[in-house]
């Protein structure tokens, strides 16, 4: 595999990475991004044969095992397998999550405790599985991804408020693992143009790109370039923040100028200046 765009060669060399999801989308990405920066990767998801596809593309330095997070023992086998492949274990990329698509006032309660069991509980088991490797390695780096925008993704209200869970989580571990030089930190994804996006209302997809400012989706690589500057020697410092990565996506909808606001052509009015005050 060549080396990254972005970051020196060996940047991670001797380390070993876990990503969970890493068979698809984003998950994928991030494993081909940390091998380019020089680490071993273990990806992990529960379908053996979409692992098996992704590892012989991303070639030497990666291998797979296949597992669920969503119970304690899932989680734990597959820290296990990681750790004795590779005899350590100093990044965990806690990729894997999901919801499905439906207005907040159509979700079952089954529905909405499937979300959080994958999104949270997945994510928090995880991070327990994995923290005596990761503390016997001497220290390493933990990223939790999680949504952009934070002001509101209708139609994934279950999942909205389960990443804010995990973004408090994140904020609360990073705060109780500096001393063991264990950096916890949150990737909040914008809107990314995956294979996954397939799967929900084709409106979704049509109609993403266009609230982002950015007016384009994002690519898979530029998350996966901010997952390893999360495992750069950075890492510490960065350590309980909430990284966003959304073309603007949490600022604003749409591009610029905002339709509803243009005149004439398509320009954007500027009030008038009130006089300046007189004495
Ligand atoms: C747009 C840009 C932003 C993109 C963001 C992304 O994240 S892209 C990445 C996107 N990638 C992913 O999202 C990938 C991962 N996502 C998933 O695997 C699923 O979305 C999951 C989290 C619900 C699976 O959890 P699980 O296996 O535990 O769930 P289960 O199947 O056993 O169902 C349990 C209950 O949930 C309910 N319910 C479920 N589906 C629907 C539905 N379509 N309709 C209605 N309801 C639904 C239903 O109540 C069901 O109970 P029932 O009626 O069967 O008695
Ligand atoms: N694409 C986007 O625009 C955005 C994506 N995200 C988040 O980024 C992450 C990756 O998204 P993306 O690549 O687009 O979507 P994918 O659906 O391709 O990725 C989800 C991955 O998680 C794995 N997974 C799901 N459930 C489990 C489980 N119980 N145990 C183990 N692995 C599991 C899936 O594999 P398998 O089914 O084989 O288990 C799959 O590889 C997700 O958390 C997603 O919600 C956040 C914001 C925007």
């Amino acid at each position: 595999m060549s080396g990254s765009e972005v970051f020196a060669d060996g940047l991670l060399a001797g380390r070993v990475a876990l990503v969970t999801g890493g068979g698809t989308g984003l998950g994928r990405a991030t494993a081909a991004e940390l091998l380019r920066c020089g680490a071993s990767v273990v990806i992990a998801g529960r379908r053996a044969d979409v692992l098996e596809a992704t590892v012989a593309t991303l070639g030497e330095g990666a291998g797979y095992v296949a597992g669920d997070i969503r119970t304690e023992a899932g989680a734990q086998a597959i820290v296990d397998d990681a750790v004795s492949r590779h005899g350590r274990l100093d990044i965990l990329v806690n990729n894997a999550g999901g919801q499905y698509f439906v207005p907040a006032e159509g979700i079952e309660l089954k529905g909405w405790r499937a979300v959080w069991r994958l999104n949270l509980g997945g994510t928090r088991r995880m991070c327990e599985a994995s923290l005596p490797a990761l503390r016997a390695a001497g220290g390493g780096t933990i990223v939790n991804v999680t949504f952009s925008p934070h002001n509101g993704l209708p139609g994934m209200t279950h999942s909205g408020a389960a990443r804010a869970g995990v973004e408090g989580y994140t904020r609360e571990l990073a705060a109780e693992l500096f001393d063991d030089d264990i950096a916890v930190i949150a990737a909040a994804a914008g809107h990314f143009d995956t294979d996954a996006l397939d799967k929900y209302p084709p409106t979704v997809r049509a109609q993403t790109a266009g609230g982002v400012p950015m007016q384009r989706l994002g690519r898979p690589e530029e998350h996966a370039w901010m997952v390893a500057l999360c495992a750069s020697p950075l890492r510490m410092a960065l350590s309980g923040a909430v990284l966003t990565v959304d073309g603007a996506r949490d600022n604003f909808y749409g591009g610029w100028p905002p339709a509803a606001l243009t005149v004439g052509e398509g320009e954007v009015p500027t009030e008038e200046r009130r006089p300046p005050a007189t004495r």
